[in-house]
C-alpha cells in the first residue's frame, strides 16, 4: 500500500484529538481534555479557533512530527447544511457555512476550518471532512413535531456512529445494510440513533434539542418551564443557549464535565452524585427503549460507545435496563480518528469518490 501520511484532527465539546497515520498505521494518537473553566473562557466556538490550531501545532511539535509533508488532513465537521453520508473536499462554501455554523455552534466546525488551514501551507495536500454531525438520514415521520415551525434534526455523531455499527455488522458477519441496531454514543453530548439496515432512520439532536442530558447539554427539558426561564428576565438569549448546550447536564447539576469525576464519587456512594448519575443513563435507557419501537423490536444488538462507554456503572445500569431488547455490545471511546483517516485514504487512493459541498 502506497503509505499516505495523514494528519486527524477532531475537535470535541470537552476535548481535541489528534492523530497521525502513515498509510493504516496510526502513529501518533493524543487526546487533549479541556475543562469546562478553559472551554469557558471562549465566548463562541469561532473564537476557539487559534487556541485549538496551536494546541494541535504545539503537539505535533513537541512528538516531533514535520508538519509540512501531510498528503492530507482531514477533519471532523461541523454544523453545515443536512448532507448525505460521504467524504467532502473543504471548499470556499464549505468553510463559509462552518464558519457560520448554519445549524449551530459545535467545536466540530473547527475541524475543517483547521484542516484547510494547515493543509494550505502544504504543497499538494488536501482537506476533507467525512460524515460530519449533519448527516440527514431521517424517515419522514421521524422529522416531525407538534409544531410545523420546529421540526425535529439530525444532529448527532454521524462519523462514530456509523463506524462501530459497521465493526459490529462485520462482527456477526453481515453488511451494515442488512442488521438493525441502536447506537447510544456517550460523550460530551449524547445521541441514540435508530439504524435501519444502513441508514439512522430516527436519532435525538445531540446538541440543543432533546434526548438524554449528557455531560455538558440538557437535553430534552419541560417545554412549560423553559418558556419561562427564558422570559424570567433572569437570563439572557446567551446564557439560555449555555444552559441548553455547554451549561447544562453534568455541568448545571455538578459543576463538571467530566463523567469519570462522577463516576468516581458516585461509586463512593456520594447521594446527590448517585442521583444524577443515575438520571443519565436513565434517559439513554429510555431512549434506547423508543429506538427499540422504531425498529418495530427488530433489533441485532444494542451498542454503547464515546467515552462515558468506559464508565461501569453506566453500562451496568443500562445491561440490566434494556438488555432485554438485545444484546448490548461495548465499544468504548470511538473509532472516529481511524474512520477518518480510512475515508481520507479512500479518497486519496481513489476507491471513494469525494462530494462537493454546494
Ligand atoms: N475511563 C472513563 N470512565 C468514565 N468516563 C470517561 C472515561 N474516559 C472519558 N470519560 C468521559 O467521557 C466524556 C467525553 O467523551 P468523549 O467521547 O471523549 O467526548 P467528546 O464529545 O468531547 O469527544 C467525558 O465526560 C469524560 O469524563
Ligand atoms: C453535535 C453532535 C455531536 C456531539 O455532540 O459531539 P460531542 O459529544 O463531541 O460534543
Amino acid at each position: 500500500m502506497d503509505k499516505k501520511k495523514i494528519l486527524v484532527i477532531n475537535p470535541g465539546s470537552t476535548s481535541t484529538k489528534i492523530a497521525v497515520y502513515c498509510g493504516d498505521k496510526s502513529v501518533f494518537l493524543k487526546t487533549l481534555r479541556h475543562s469546562a473553566e478553559e472551554i469557558g473562557q471562549f465566548e463562541d466556538i469561532a473564537s476557539q479557533f487559534e487556541f485549538r490550531k496551536e494546541t494541535i501545532v504545539k503537539e505535533l511539535l513537541e512528538a516531533d512530527i514535520e508538519i509540512d509533508d501531510f498528503d492530507a488532513i482531514v477533519g471532523r465537521g461541523g454544523m453545515v447544511k443536512p448532507i448525505a453520508s460521504g467524504v467532502y473536499e473543504v471548499n470556499e462554501a464549505l468553510k463559509a457555512d462552518l464558519r457560520k455554523g448554519v445549524l449551530g455552534q459545535h467545536a466540530s466546525n473547527l475541524g475543517g476550518l483547521i484542516a484547510d488551514d494547515l493543509a494550505k501551507n502544504i504543497e499538494g495536500a488536501r482537506a476533507f471532512i467525512a460524515d460530519p454531525v449533519v448527516v440527514d438520514e431521517l424517515q419522514d415521520v421521524a422529522r416531525v413535531t407538534g409544531h410545523p415551525e420546529m421540526p425535529r434534526r439530525s444532529i448527532f455523531h454521524a462519523l462514530n456512529q456509523k463506524a462501530v455499527a459497521k465493526r459490529f455488522a462485520k462482527e456477526i458477519e453481515k453488511k451494515y445494510e442488512d442488521i438493525n441496531v441502536i447506537v447510544a454514543h456517550l460523550g460530551g453530548g449524547i445521541s441514540v440513533g435508530a439504524h435501519l439496515r444502513g441508514k439512522v432512520v430516527d436519532v435525538n439532536n445531540a446538541l440543543d434539542g432533546y434526548g438524554p442530558f449528557s455531560p455538558e447539554r440538557a437535553g430534552t427539558l419541560p417545554t412549560g418551564a423553559l418558556i419561562d426561564a427564558c422570559y424570567s428576565g433572569k437570563y439572557s438569549y446567551e446564557e439560555m443557549r449555555k444552559i441548553v448546550n455547554g451549561k447544562g447536564g453534568l455541568v448545571a447539576h455538578l459543576g463538571t464535565n467530566q463523567a469519570h469525576e462522577v463516576e468516581k464519587k458516585a461509586a463512593e456512594g456520594e447521594p446527590h452524585y448517585k442521583l444524577i448519575h443515575s438520571a443519565m443513563s436513565y434517559q439513554i435507557g429510555k431512549t434506547i427503549g423508543g429506538c427499540a419501537a422504531v425498529l418495530k423490536g427488530d433489533v441485532d444488538g444494542i451498542i454503547v460507545t464515546g467515552g462515558i462507554a468506559y464508565d461501569k456503572l453506566v453500562i451496568e445500569y443500562l445491561k440490566d435496563m434494556v438488555g432485554w431488547i438485545a444484546p448490548v455490545k461495548v465499544y468504548p471511546g470511538e473509532d472516529e480518528m481511524q474512520a477518518l483517516a480510512e475515508n481520507g485514504w479512500a479518497v486519496l487512493n481513489g476507491e471513494v469518490e469525494c462530494k462537493t459541498y454546494e
